[in-house]
């Protein structure tokens, strides 16, 4: 783990001595929006027109982040559009590589072996964290955005003139509500598990997990009323809870002692896991041999021994129990 500091690596683990042993995330510096023709996006900055075979992903598939960036490219079938490459599972000092291993795809632009090669490739002078998802443009040759929840509004709308398939999951009518939730849920659930996990004082640690819990049991009362988390249709904000709550008993749980419940004890959040991982495409973007060996073996000062756990045995496959004519 490490960052580059104008343009040079320098091994650092996440400070939280300077915020009372709490954790805090930094902004994503690369914030430019491909768009049907090429015109600016929501950013104000450079645009990147959607074109097939343009565009290349840099992912983790233990990320949460890089899976709903993956999971948006399945839904509007953009698999034949957007190439990909998947970095190593274990993010060591040199952060994360392209070590072959299962399920590694290699760099096809300058075969880097570490990921801050592609950062130093669009900015040799780049400082700042060095994370996944990362969009690049193999025309320009530069990153267009490292922010996940801009990319998932790009992919969802820029190539649907363009062969792009199915389904709009941020439509204009609901986008108030969608950004609404998102916001929530992003501190309260997508971060939050990270604010546990990475807590370095024990009151931060308790208080973070208890507003976790909290949210949570606001969540199964509203998947009790409504099928999804705004009615009957599902949106991005659904995509976006799935990722974190996909990996929940498998990382979250025992490596960030997000232990108050497992997700498996939610009836109605389980349920509705499962229906989303069960949708065509989804559960080829899960790949928990990476997620539990990137959390497990990345973090020395969570899990120093690096052992990995052999469970939990999770049960994906089965129905999921909510009956969603009875609650929509
Ligand atoms: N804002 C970014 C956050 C991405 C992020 O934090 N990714 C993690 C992996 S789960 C990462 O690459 N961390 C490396 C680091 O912080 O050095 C996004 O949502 O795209």
């Amino acid at each position: 783990m490490g960052l580059l500091i104008d343009g040079k690596w320098h091994e650092q683990w996440y400070d939280t001595a300077s915020t009372g042993g709490r954790f805090v995330r930094n902004d994503a510096q690369f914030r430019n929006w491909i768009t049907p023709d090429g015109s600016a996006g929501a950013s104000g900055g450079e645009g990147f027109r959607a074109e097939p075979g343009r565009y290349h992903l840099y992912v983790s598939l233990a990320c949460p982040w890089a899976n709903r960036v993956l999971i948006l490219r399945a839904l509007k079938g953009l698999e034949h559009m957007i190439s990909v490459s998947v970095v190593n599972p274990y993010m060591g000092k040199h952060g994360w590589t392209f070590e072959p291993a299962p399920g590694v795809v290699a760099d096809p632009v300058g075969q880097a072996r570490y990921l801050y090669e592609v950062y130093l490739r669009a900015q040799p002078q780049y400082s700042g964290r060095v994370t996944v998802p990362v969009l690049w443009d193999l025309e320009r040759n530069t990153i267009v955005s490292n922010e996940s929840s801009e990319i998932i509004r790009m992919l969802n709308s820029a190539f649907d003139g363009i062969c792009a398939s199915g389904g709009d999951y941020a439509p204009v009518e609901l986008l108030p509500q969608i950004d609404a939730i998102n916001a929530e849920i992003y501190d309260a659930v997508n971060n939050g598990v990270y604010k546990v996990g990475f807590a370095t004082d024990q009151d931060v640690y308790e208080q973070e997990v208890g507003k976790l819990f909290a949210y949570l049991d606001k969540l199964e009362t509203r998947l009790g009323r409504q099928r999804y988390l705004l009615g009957d249709q599902v949106t991005e904000a659904d995509w976006r809870l799935f990722t974190t709550l996909i990996r929940f008993d498998a990382v979250y749980h025992g490596h960030f002692k997000c232990n108050l419940r497992r997700l498996a004890d939610y009836e109605n959040l389980w349920s509705y896991t499962r229906e989303l991982y069960q949708w065509r495409g989804i559960a080829a973007t899960v790949n928990f041999d990476h997620i539990k060996q990137h959390y497990y073996r990345s973090h020395d000062s969570i899990n120093p021994n690096g052992i990995v756990p052999l469970g939990p045995i999770l049960d994906l496959e089965g129905t999921p129990t909510r009956k969603p004519h009875e609650i929509t």
